[in-house]
């Protein structure tokens, strides 16, 4: 038995589950989720002082690794002039302009405090710009749990088996078009069939709740031509993969411009932080500018702020996603070796520092439909050894991992040679 074990008992007293959102919870893998005492550059102390190398870094933000010097300074160097005004701070508009100079398709930005809300905003804002309710979405992508987003939804709803969540409103889930995520012709038919009545289409760029699934060719260019043919919003969901495949996230990776551009994790360096920006067209709808309401009593926090700013200084660095992106595809390609060494059907998916694995038959993953039917057994044997061996990795087959500048040649090899040790077991 072990503390985690104990700590998870107590846990379920007070807490649904144990948990403050559902993922972290084990539930697709078995056994008790472990409970963390410390993070420090790519790794995660337990609290029976266990060490792992992780692979999930916080779901995305810890692109420099955990608790960087650079941006606790930071963070404590701000908070002693005050943690919260509801007020405006100059250290906001330091981070729009930096926004708005890192990504050519954002002439205006609003933080927020969460992904969550950052793409519920951005839907009302496509629905009070065009005058239009219904909105288009892919099944397996996740843009939080706002009530028109959560149809077939990815994440943690996926694993739990609960894609369309009960308690969301009927009339709502009708307005909410769920397609086949990269079926570029299922896009073209059903605008063809109602564009002029379809305020946006949200997508993950590089889809990351479904594990991780980059875009097939020609789907993103797709989107763009239909949003602009029948003047629909399109909106990259890039809370995820934002700063993360790409200092330009997914649209300057792939270069497709959206019309409105959500963030969230990166942006945030660990805090908890969203951001949606856009054209100035568009954006000039929200309040206090607009008539399309949205607020917040913490939305810029300044040491959230601060944390966000300092790293995409640090992320801006020269050769700092050509580096992230080696450094993955390192070891995505280990996994593979130690998988065939093994004997065992096994592939990877990578976009920058986002990558994904999948225990099938089938080479190229590129659908939803392809990671349900992976072998999730084996996944949960895997998951396990991988846990025994010292690493940590996203406990759900449904989600992506993430390397982070802090993850060392000796911290990938580690991995690899662990990975080896546990394929030859399943
Ligand atoms: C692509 C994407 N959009 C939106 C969200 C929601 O963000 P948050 O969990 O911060 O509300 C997430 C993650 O949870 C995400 O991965
Ligand atoms: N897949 C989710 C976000 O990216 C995982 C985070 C969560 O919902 O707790």
């Amino acid at each position: 038995m072990s503390k985690s074990h104990d700590l998870f008992i107590a846990a379920q007293k007070h807490i649904p589950g144990g948990v403050n959102s559902p993922v972290r919870a084990f539930k697709s893998v078995g056994g008790d989720p472990v409970f963390f005492k410390a993070a420090k550059g790519a790794y995660l102390t337990d609290e029976d002082d266990k060490q792992y190398i992780d692979y999930v870094g916080s779901w995305g933000p810890a692109i420099l690794g955990h608790a960087h010097p650079e941006v606790i300074q930071a963070v404590q160097e701000r908070a002693v002039d005050g943690l919260s005004f509801g007020a405006p701070t100059k250290i906001e508009t330091t981070m729009a302009d930096l926004v708005c100079d890192l990504i050519p398709s954002i002439d205006m930005v609003r933080m927020v405090s969460s992904g969550t809300e950052a793409t519920m905003t951005a839907i009302r804002l496509a629905r009070g710009y065009t005058g239009r309710d219904k909105i288009v979405k892919f099944e397996g992508c996740y843009h939080g749990h706002s009530d028109s987003l959560l149809v077939k939804a990815g994440s943690g709803a996926l694993t739990l088996g609960v894609p369309s969540s009960p308690g969301v409103p009927k009339a709502l889930a009708e307005s909410t078009l769920t397609l086949t995520h990269n079926d570029a012709d299922e896009v073209r038919k059903v605008f063809s069939e109602i564009g002029d009545q379809i305020a946006c289409i949200i997508v993950e760029p590089v889809a990351g709740n479904m594990n991780c699934i980059p875009p097939e060719e020609g789907f993103l260019q797709t989107l763009r031509e239909v949003c602009d043919e029948h003047g629909s919003v399109l909106i990259f969901d890039e809370v995820m993969c934002g700063f993360r495949v790409h200092l330009q996230g997914a649209q300057g990776y792939y270069g497709i411009t959206p019309d409105l551009t959500t963030y969230g994790k990166v942006i945030g360096g660990g805090m908890p932080v969203g951001a949606f920006g856009g054209k100035k067209e568009i954006m000039s709808h929200i309040a206090p500018l607009g008539p399309v309401y949205q607020a917040g009593t913490l939305s810029g926090n300044p040491l959230a702020m601060a944390a966000g700013l300092k790293t995409l200084e640090l992320i801006s660095a020269s050769g700092f996603f050509e580096d992230l992106s080696a450094k993955t595809a390192k070891l995505c390609a280990g996994l593979q070796q130690a998988a065939d060494d093994a004997g065992i059907a096994f592939t990877t998916n990578q976009v920058g520092g986002m990558f994904g694995y999948f225990f099938s038959e089938e080479k190229n993953i590129s659908r939803f439909a392809q990671v349900a039917q992976g072998d999730m057994e084996r996944f949960k044997k895997f998951y396990h050894g991988m846990l025994n061996e010292g690493v940590y990795l996203a406990p759900s087959a449904f989600e992506a991992g993430f390397v982070s500048l802090a993850h060392s040649e000796e911290d990938i090899q580690a991995t690899i040679d662990a990975a080896a040790r546990v394929m030859k077991t399943l």
